[in-house]
């Protein structure tokens, strides 16, 4: 059914385009009312407003606490028009039906993300008569239309240029549904805000407020809908948070986006320039330098052959020369390592310059689908200690904090008679970075820093350890060894020093350290125990 607009109520925090839009309203012929701060707004556009105090002959007050919480207007806004009782109630307590509603809300998640919020900032950007509204009008879809976003004051308008001054049902209805998705994700922001402040990690209900990034093309697998989700109040530097410069003939996919998280989650670990190759979900290269592009060489020759196909992570802006680094990798020094071609999914930096987008570009075959995303500067900073890592199980959630903590040199223990040189710790601290971000049972290698093996997700450690060693082949020779979790016999000390290991990493506190350290010595390894495990599951 078609609904004409002959009243409508705007009322916004976001003044956007919303003079604009009352003038087109107005020169429908539609009634224009109005609170306090949008009123003025309106009217310095010349457009005649009716102010919100002279509809409900009360005055706005205690700091527009209290404006629009009236019966004449939730009455105009909630009343059935084409229900008997509803109109002879309206006609006896002179309620004038409304048929637009036009609010936004008090910035609270703006408001809470500022450094100097203080509770009651916050409380007074709780916005209670707008929601209200929102709620009054989405219950009522059938008779009247409801605004919550200046970006869909154009679709109306010219809905209602075509329709005789009416919005249709299904503009209605789609308003409805956007509007009670916004007030609950407004009450979400809330109650996770509270609970925070409370400290309560784990309330006995969780509404995570999140907004729609975009559809996916699928899921994991061809047969499954997906679409992809961002925190509101993330302002972490993160894939979620990253711009998509390049989207490649095929858009971004789910997988891609997981695996640009592995990948960009483990570069952001290295203060210094350092390059990550992920594929899924776990590296296949990584390493660090003085030189990004020597870094990225390194990361890629870490295993050429598992590389195609990959997600390339950098936590150094691409520049021309990078760039033509990374074609070349894929094509005269990949094939001299025994690559067969190239092909990335994803690229992901700080920024690229525009040279080097060209080069990437104007490469034939792959330029063109593979996906650009710009994060900005890599930092720390902004790194949302409160986020649940979320896990499904069907029918539930696992919630827990993130995993972020690295490496901590004040609980590192040296408990075997060598102890590693200065280079040794340098690729130890790395084997055990890439080893926190690898599936678990994890056993990393790396040697002059750069990962050279890997063994991920295996059932049992010596399994991790072989497919490391075997991976790695001769750069196994005086390689750190990383290891997810302690070692709970001797066998991986026993295979790690056959293979050329010279020094290890991992927690320690297994029932048998003492047989695992007396192994280390008598084989010649120096090993050290960092007391937190990084199990990944
Ligand atoms: N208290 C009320 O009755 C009330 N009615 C509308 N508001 C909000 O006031 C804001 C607009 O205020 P103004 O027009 O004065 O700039 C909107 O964000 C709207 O959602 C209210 N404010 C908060 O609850």
């Amino acid at each position: 059914m078609d609904i004409k607009i002959k009243t409508a109520l705007i009322s916004v925090s976001d003044k956007t385009g919303v003079a604009e839009f009352a003038k087109e309203l107005s020169e429908m012929g539609v009634r224009i009312i109005s609170t306090g701060g949008t009123a003025k707004k309106i009217q310095q556009a010349g457009v005649d407003v009716v102010s919100i105090d002279s509809v409900t002959g009360f005055p706005e007050m205690m700091n527009g606490r209290v404006k629009t919480l009236h019966p004449i207007i939730h009455g105009g806004l909630l009343g059935l028009r084409d229900n008997d009782e509803h109109t002879a109630a309206m006609s006896e307590h002179g309620i004038d039906p409304i048929d637009l509603v036009c609010v936004n809300l008090y910035p609270f998640e703006n408001t809470v993300a500022k450094e100097d919020c203080t509770l009651e900032d916050a409380i007074e950007n709780i916005d209670i008569g707008g929601p209200s509204m929102v709620r009054s009008a989405s219950k009522n879809y059938k008779f009247v239309t409801v605004v919550t976003n200046p970006s869909d004051y154009g679709e109306i308008i010219s809905q209602m240029k075509q329709n005789s001054g009416s919005t249709t049902f299904p503009l209605r209805e789609r308003l409805a549904r956007e509007a009670f998705a916004l007030t609950a994700g407004y009450d979400a922001a809330i109650s996770k805000y509270l609970s925070g402040r409370a400290e309560e990690r784990f309330p006995k209900k969780v509404s995570i407020p999140v907004e729609k990034v975009k559809d996916l093309r699928y899921g994991e697998n061809p047969h499954q809908q997906a679409a992809f989700y961002r925190a509101s109040d993330s302002k972490e530097v993160c894939v979620a948070n990253a711009e998509i410069i390049e989207g490649g003939e095929k858009d971004i996919s789910f997988n891609n986006l997981l695996d640009a998280n592995a990948a960009f989650e483990l570069v952001k670990e290295f203060d210094v320039p350092a390059a990550v190759v992920v594929k899924h979900l776990n590296p296949c290269g990584c390493s660090f330098d003085e030189d990004i592009k020597e870094a990225y060489r390194k990361a890629y020759l870490g295993d050429v052959v598992s590389a195609f196909g990959g997600i390339i992570a950098l936590n150094r802006p691409v520049d021309r020369e990078l760039a033509e680094v990374i074609m070349e990798s894929y094509s005269r020094f990949g094939k001299e390592n025994g690559a067969s071609g190239f092909f990335a999914e994803v690229i992901i930096a700080p920024y690229y310059e525009q040279d080097a987008l060209e080069t990437i570009r104007t490469l034939k075959g792959w330029g063109k689908r593979v996906r650009l995303l710009k994060t900005g500067e890599v930092s720390r900073e902004n790194i949302n200690e409160s986020e649940y890592d979320v896990r499904c199980i069907t029918g539930g959630l696992l919630l827990q904090q993130r995993d972020l903590i690295g490496w901590e040199p004040e609980l590192i223990t040296y408990p075997t008679k060598l102890k590693p040189t200065d280079a040794q710790m340098e690729d130890l601290k790395m084997a055990w970075i890439c080893a926190k971000h690898v599936k678990s049972n994890t056993i990393t290698l790396v040697n002059g820093r750069r990962l050279v093996g890997c063994g991920a997700g295996q059932m049992n450690r010596v399994e991790s350890g072989l497919i490391a060693f075997k991976n790695a082949g001769t750069l196994a020779q005086g390689a750190a060894l990383g290891s997810d979790a302690f070692f709970p016999f001797p066998d991986n000390v026993e295979n790690a020093a056959q293979a050329g290991v010279k020094c290890i990493v991992q927690p320690g506190g297994s029932k048998k350290d003492d047989e695992v350290i007396a192994k280390a010595d008598e084989l010649g390894i120096a090993m050290i125990f960092t007391s937190k495990r990084h199990f990944r599951h």
